[in-house]
């Protein structure tokens, strides 16, 4: 009977909040139309527009929470805040809805019975189509203990299938993760936690929070930086979701506009290139590009004009002061045309003297007495004794700087460069890469070299940092604009994905373990303020680099300035499954635990051996079984390398057929992991198993070639 009445209470509130919805998306969309007033216009346009999107996305989780107080208030928490019917702009009155991510919202999070913060019950409240589907009743008054926030929503949300693609958390969010989501952004913040453990969830939901407190971070945008695209297209739907525009997703590889990695190198020479090194080592390539200070010899209006050698080595000393090389070029140019300006005006005004004291010579030899009030008094303008006024000096400057011909001469002594054919140079080069990177041994020389590909080879994963690391070096060949976000028109991801030295607002680095060095430094590239969120579980890495903690991972580029988090609980995968996964751990040398498994999936995991040739076909029959198992939800295959050709073309078309390292960040229902002993084999390989193992939420088949 309670029940019911709750039910009852709760379907005529969404009702409610459906109906305010629609109104308020009414309201805004009347908004007119046209180009904005001014700058203050533009931003609440902004605003407006940024609002009805959240609003328009809404319609799933409009309401979620309830929280009961002490003092008898009564609050929902949902998806957007919803301000209620009588609430004026900054009137006094509760909203209807409470955006999950308002710090009054937070008790729904954090809230324990240990802790009730004022409260005496939280609701979990589900819902679909518009219709309440299940409520969940948790007492804080210490009646009922229990470590998980709204542990029937949770085992609810955790149990349903898998679809193939991400789905927010925000209404069974845990206390840890909260803690994560809402922390402050004062450096670098690293988490590290087990498989399964919402690490990709806190870290998409610390992204819709940091964008709806900092208003200063959604106009540059965050960064979704995550191992692969097929990840990203897992998770591509969470943060729309969630309302979010100010974001761009990408992988290291596909972050420089234009460039794309296609091309494979050997493990060891990605490891050489992924070093932190090579900063030091481009540094040095691009200052060996710039020209030797020596005297200059122009020529502007049919005469030539000397420019000595200490005014050019002062000139470049004072262009250069840690620009990037087209930067300072730029500032020399104009510190050129400056002393050929001064050049020809002294030219003139000492021929000029010449030609005065010519003059007065001869005029004294006709007439001496004529000569009393003769030219050379004044002292302003140009006159007759050759002196040039600031304007006319600057007049004059003006013409340097627009002449094609001195813009040649600036080309040809200090000459553009494109960092593609620099790298591919350096790159090729043994004589040249040994001079700048006397770090490197004659053999790893002699493999970066010998791997490089001929002069049209595409770029290697491990080449772009470099690339990025050297275009950073070279800049812009034209000076880049003010980088403030564009008017209404555009969201300021678009803009931000375009350009190539955009400074996020934030970078949040998921499966943040696999990033080299370099990688990093491209991170820090993109937010040198340092407001970074990378998750990541280093007992994953399989990538070539031989980082095994986080403080070698980040070392480099954070030295100890960073925060660190971890999480604890496994979410994803059953506790029969985890069970499985400290030996494997052990062979892949971590000191780790995995994370504590909160939930049972009842299902037993099986292994079985089968002859070397029937492998595929007996796991085409595997997945068919699974599949008829767990209608509605997703099977995924994890095998080595060398054999997923061969089950792509065995198994089901649209089952995916993945290597461990493919499969990072993915799960599924059921997983089949094929030949584990294989996986274990390749490089990295125990860290690649117990990626394999743990992508699943209810069961786990293992087959294994044999006798
Ligand atoms: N608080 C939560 N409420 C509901 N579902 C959750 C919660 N936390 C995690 N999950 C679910 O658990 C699963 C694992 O989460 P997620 O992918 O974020 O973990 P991860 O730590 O990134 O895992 P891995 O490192 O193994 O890729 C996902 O299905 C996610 O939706």
């Amino acid at each position: 009977m309670r029940r019911d009445s709750a039910y009852a209470e709760e379907q005529e509130f969404l009702e409610r909040a459906v109906t305010r919805r629609a109104a308020l998306i009414e309201e805004l969309s009347a908004e007119p139309a046209g180009e904005a007033e001014d700058a203050l216009d533009v931003a609440r346009r902004r605003m407006v527009r940024r609002q009805l999107e959240e609003l328009r996305r809404a319609e799933d989780g409009l309401v979620f929470g309830r929280l009961d107080g002490a003092d008898g208030t009564i609050r929902r928490v949902g998806r957007v805040g919803l301000r209620s019917e009588d609430q004026g702009t900054g009137a006094d009155v509760e909203p209807l809805v409470l955006d999950w991510r308002a710090p009054v919202a937070r008790a729904f999070y954090t809230a324990t019975a240990v802790d009730p913060q004022g409260l005496v019950r939280r609701r979990h409240i589900r819902t679909r189509d518009g219709v309440v589907t299940g409520v969940d009743d948790e007492p804080l008054d210490g009646s009922v203990g229990t470590e998980l926030v709204g542990e029937g929503a949770l085992l609810a949300a955790l149990d349903q299938r898998r679809t193939g693609r991400m789905g927010t958390a925000i209404a069974t969010l845990q206390r840890e993760q909260d803690d994560i989501i809402r922390a402050g952004v004062t450096g670098p913040l690293i988490v590290q936690g087990g498989p399964g453990t919402g690490k990709t969830v806190v870290a998409l939901h610390r992204v819709a929070y940091l964008l709806f407190t900092h208003q200063r971070m959604a106009e540059r945008a965050v960064l979704v930086l995550g191992p692969s695209p097929r990840f990203l297209e897992y998770i591509g739907q969470v943060l729309p979701a969630l309302g979010e525009t100010a974001v761009v997703s990408a992988t290291c590889d596909t972050l420089l506009p234009g460039v794309r990695a296609s091309r494979a190198e050997s493990r060891d020479v990605a490891e050489i290139k992924g070093r932190a090194l090579w900063q030091g080592v481009l540094e040095r390539y691009v200052t060996s590009l710039l020209p030797p200070a020596r005297e200059l010899k122009l020529r502007w209006a049919g005469e030539f004009h000397l420019i000595g050698a200490e005014a050019v080595r002062q000139a470049m000393g004072s262009a250069v002061r840690g620009r990037p090389y087209h930067r300072a070029r730029k500032v020399f140019a104009e510190l050129l045309h400056h002393l050929l300006a001064e050049a020809v005006a002294e030219q003139r005004e000492t021929m000029l003297a010449e030609m005065e004291q010519g003059y007065e010579d001869i005029l004294a030899r006709i007439d001496r007495s004529a000569r009393d009030d003769g030219p050379g008094d004044g002292r302003s303008g140009s006159d007759v004794d050759g002196v040039l006024s600031e304007e006319e000096i600057e007049d004059l400057r003006e013409r340097i700087a627009d002449d094609p011909a001195i813009a040649r001469f600036v080309e040809a002594w200090w000459p553009t460069r494109d960092p593609e054919p620099l790298l591919r140079t350096l790159l090729t080069d043994r004589t040249l890469l040994a001079g700048f990177a006397p770090d490197l041994t004659a053999a790893e020389i002699d493999a970066v070299v010998t791997g490089a590909g001929g002069p049209a080879a595409g770029w290697a994963s491990g080449d772009i940092p470099l690339l990025d690391a050297l275009a950073a070096l070279i800049g812009d060949r034209a000076d880049g604009d003010d980088g403030i976000p564009g008017p209404g028109g555009e969201f300021v991801a678009e803009r931000a994905r375009r350009e190539r030295g955009w400074v996020y607002g934030h970078v949040v680095v998921d499966e943040a373990q696999e990033l080299s060095e370099m990688q990093w430094l491209m991170v820090l590239r993109r937010c040198p303020g340092r407001s970074v969120t990378a998750v990541g579980d280093i007992d994953q890495t399989e990538a070539p680099h031989r980082h095994t903690s986080w403080a070698q991972a980040v070392g480099a580029v954070f030295g100890d300035r960073w925060t660190a988090a971890e999480l604890t609980v496994c979410y994803r995968t059953p506790r029969e499954v985890m069970e499985l996964t400290g030996p494997i751990l052990v062979a892949a040398g971590s000191t780790g635990t995995p994370p504590r498994a909160v939930r049972s999936s009842g299902v037993a995991h099986w292994q079985r051996t089968v002859s070397p040739d029937r492998i595929a076909g007996e796991a085409a029959s595997a997945v068919q079984r699974m599949r008829e198992r767990w209608t509605g939800g997703t099977v995924g295959v994890v095998a080595p390398a060398t054999r997923v050709e061969e089950l792509r073309a065995a198994v089901e078309a649209g089952v995916p057929v993945v290597t461990a390292t493919q499969a990072k960040g993915l799960e599924w229902d059921a997983t089949l992991v094929v030949d584990p002993d294989g996986i274990a084999a390749e490089p990295r390989g125990w860290n690649g198993l117990y990626v394999a193992v743990t992508r699943c939420t209810q069961e786990l088949g293992r087959l294994s070639p044999g006798a």
